[in-house]
């Protein structure tokens, strides 16, 4: 089999708050149709890196990077990428289940509308595709004009990745999609990130060094804003190079 080519790259990334420096010249290449975790401890810079995939800091005073993320080999804090169209390729999902308080169905086609599609049979097959994507469809099928808000918590979320997937972003981004969860909607949500990257280039943040093993196929570790080590998950959980790698993924800080 040929070798993936790379959907995602950082080069030579600075990112900084104001005075703070953030992430620190980090150089990474991320496989397409390839799970990707980002571990390590508290505010090690996993976020913040995460959301410069879909310039989701731009929102944020003071916040500058210098260098490049490149997707598909296209700059894309270049001046000539429109952010809306950025993020119809990069979509994102969040740590707490965002529904918003509308119907199932609207929620699933809300990005869909934003775009001006009306037609009410283009969107009833764009949300049952979608639903289906993300695994929800079956229970969901019955009551799609009943609130989004009235779903469980893991049913939110995968209400949230099912509007991530309407507008047919090629990457998926996820800050802890599962933390907020109970096991079983954990492991829904784990299998769904397992189907979902036959399709989709997946970045996921989490905390929980057995998910990263459980999803992903690589592993980037992050310690104090630097890049640490990034290797096909497997090896790094077996034999990290580093030893600040090593001593977090065996617990001994973080
Ligand atoms: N909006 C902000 N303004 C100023 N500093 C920030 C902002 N957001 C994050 N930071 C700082 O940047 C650093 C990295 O934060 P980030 O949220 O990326 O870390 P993280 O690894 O995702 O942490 P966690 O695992 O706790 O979510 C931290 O020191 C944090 O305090």
């Amino acid at each position: 089999m040929s070798k993936k080519e790379n959907k995602l790259e950082a080069k030579n990334l600075d990112a900084y708050y104001g005075d703070f420096h953030a992430l620190k010249n980090i150089n990474i290449a991320m496989e397409e149709k390839a799970v990707t975790a980002f571990i390590g401890p508290s505010g090690c810079g996993k976020s913040t890196f995460l959301r410069t995939f879909n310039r989701m800091n731009d929102y944020i005073d003071g916040f500058r990077i210098e260098g490049q993320i490149l997707l598909d080999g296209r700059d894309i804090y270049n001046k000539d990428i429109r952010v809306d169209e950025l993020r119809k390729e990069v979509g994102m999902v969040f740590q707490k289940p965002n529904p918003f308080p509308k119907s199932i169905f609207e929620n699933v086609v809300y990005g869909l509308k934003i775009q001006g599609i009306k037609k009410k049979s283009v969107l009833e097959e764009a949300a049952e595709k979608s639903l289906r994507h993300a695994a929800l469809w079956d229970e969901v099928k019955d009551k799609l004009n009943k609130s989004a808000l009235a779903l469980s918590g893991g049913q939110q979320q995968r209400l949230c990745i099912a509007r991530a997937l309407a507008i047919s972003p090629s990457v998926l981004l996820m800050d802890e999609p599962a933390s907020a969860l109970d096991p079983i909607s954990t492991a829904k949500i784990e299998e769904l990130i397992y189907t979902l990257k036959n399709e989709y280039t997946i970045v996921i943040v989490t905390h929980n060094m057995q998910q990263a093993g459980r999803v992903s196929d690589y592993t980037a570790f992050f310690y104090m804003g630097e890049l640490v080590e990034h290797n096909k998950t497997r090896t790094m959980f077996t034999s990290p190079k580093d030893e600040r790698t090593q001593n977090y993924i065996t617990g001994r800080f973080g």
